[in-house]
């Protein structure tokens, strides 16, 4: 077996089912080879992208324009109500801004991300990880490298998805005692209530998106890569209508899991982004923002936690006096005192 570098089995416990063998000889050794993970900053790559080149050339057109005193259309879309997000400078500057405040509170906190096939979890979760300079763990790629790159569908084909299940738990509890880590978890890891123990050590976050949405994105990807859509799906039939049919099914049964989740950020896109979703930056932004509310939250609960006052704090203050060796030795000569034929108090 591989050297263990990450976790280590306690002494005297040997794997006892296939499952925790399996794990033992496979998964463990990918996860010490894929931690940690580290890449530029999206910030800054973003800078030197052509989207961004491109705003800047459009803020200086509209500054000519507006030069010569004419209107100006600056493209954004009327009503957005995340007017930033179509203004990748602006964007960029406030993702810097909330990521300063979080990673002071953060303190290496998980961030798990959980949500159907299609929501952009492995995309979403990349981003956030270089932004975050954290780790990024995808659990459905830790399941291929463990059984030397088989594709997740051959996986459900060979073993069945019980033994998929019991892989994805066993990483999920893998990683868990691990910090400043992104995890992506396939959309199914919600099912089991032994994964939410572990989850809910770190913030769990709900990528939420309308189903016409994720069908889309899916049938883009190709139903076969997501076994659970490719499932009897009838000869010829149009893969979209395929996919919506079953997402709808799958998320009415697990909506109430996902609704377990410590944040929840919507995925729904505006103006020119109205056909793909948010776009993965502007969905990064939405999930920083909601996770710092939730920390700064905490923090201030905490805070108010802290500010207690005791009641009766005067008493226990004047307790202390008359126990101390002075006020002992003082009361003892006043009663001495009394002995010796000290006027009676007053009445
Ligand atoms: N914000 C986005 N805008 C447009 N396409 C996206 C966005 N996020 C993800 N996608 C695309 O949707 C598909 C599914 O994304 P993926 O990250 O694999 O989702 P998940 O991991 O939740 O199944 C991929 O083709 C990806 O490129
Ligand atoms: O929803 C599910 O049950 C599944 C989602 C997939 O992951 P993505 O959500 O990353 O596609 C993968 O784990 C497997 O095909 C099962």
């Amino acid at each position: 077996m591989a050297s263990l570098n990450l976790i280590q089995r306690p002494k005297g416990v040997t794997p006892a089912s296939r499952n925790a063998q399996v794990h033992a000889a496979h998964l463990r050794p990918v996860i010490s080879r894929h931690a940690p993970f580290t890449a530029a900053s999206w910030t800054k790559s973003h800078a030197a992208s052509s989207h961004n080149r491109l705003w800047a050339r459009r803020a200086e057109l509209s500054r000519s324009v507006q030069a010569c005193g004419a209107e100006v259309d600056d493209g954004r879309t009327p009503g957005h109500p995340y007017p930033w997000e179509e203004d990748y400078d602006l964007l960029s500057d406030k993702v810097k801004e909330v990521t300063d405040e979080l990673s002071k509170d953060l303190r290496g906190c998980n961030i798990w991300l959980v949500g159907m096939m299609g929501s952009g979890k492995s995309t979403v979760g990349k981003m956030l990880a270089n932004t975050l300079k954290y780790a990024f763990f995808d659990t459905d790629s830790v399941i291929e490298l463990a059984h030397d790159k088989k594709p997740v569908s051959q996986i459900f084909a060979e073993e069945g998805q019980d033994y998929f299940r019991n892989c994805e738990s066993q990483i999920i509890k893998e990683l868990s005692p691990y910090r400043n880590l992104v995890i992506a978890t396939g959309g199914g890891a919600v099912l089991r209530p032994e994964n939410w123990g572990y989850m809910h050590i770190g913030i769990v976050c709900w990528l939420n998106g309308d189903i016409d949405l994720l069908a889309r994105r899916v049938a883009r990807d190709g139903i076969e890569k997501r076994p659970l859509l490719a499932a009897d799906a009838p000869e010829g039939a149009d893969v979209q209508v395929v996919a919506r049919e079953k997402l709808g099914s799958l998320l009415e049964q697990r909506r109430r899991y996902y609704e377990n989740a410590d944040v929840v950020v919507t995925l729904e896109g505006y103006g020119k982004d109205m056909e793909n979703g948010a776009p993965t930056p502007a969905v990064m932004y939405r999930l920083l923002t909601a996770v710092n509310e939730k920390v700064q939250a905490k923090k201030r609960e905490q805070a108010e936690r802290m500010n207690f006052r005791i009641e009766g704090a005067e008493q226990l203050r004047n307790m202390r006096t008359l126990e101390s060796p002075a006020a002992a030795a003082s009361a003892a000569a006043a009663a001495q005192g009394e002995g010796e034929g000290a006027q009676p108090p007053s009445p």
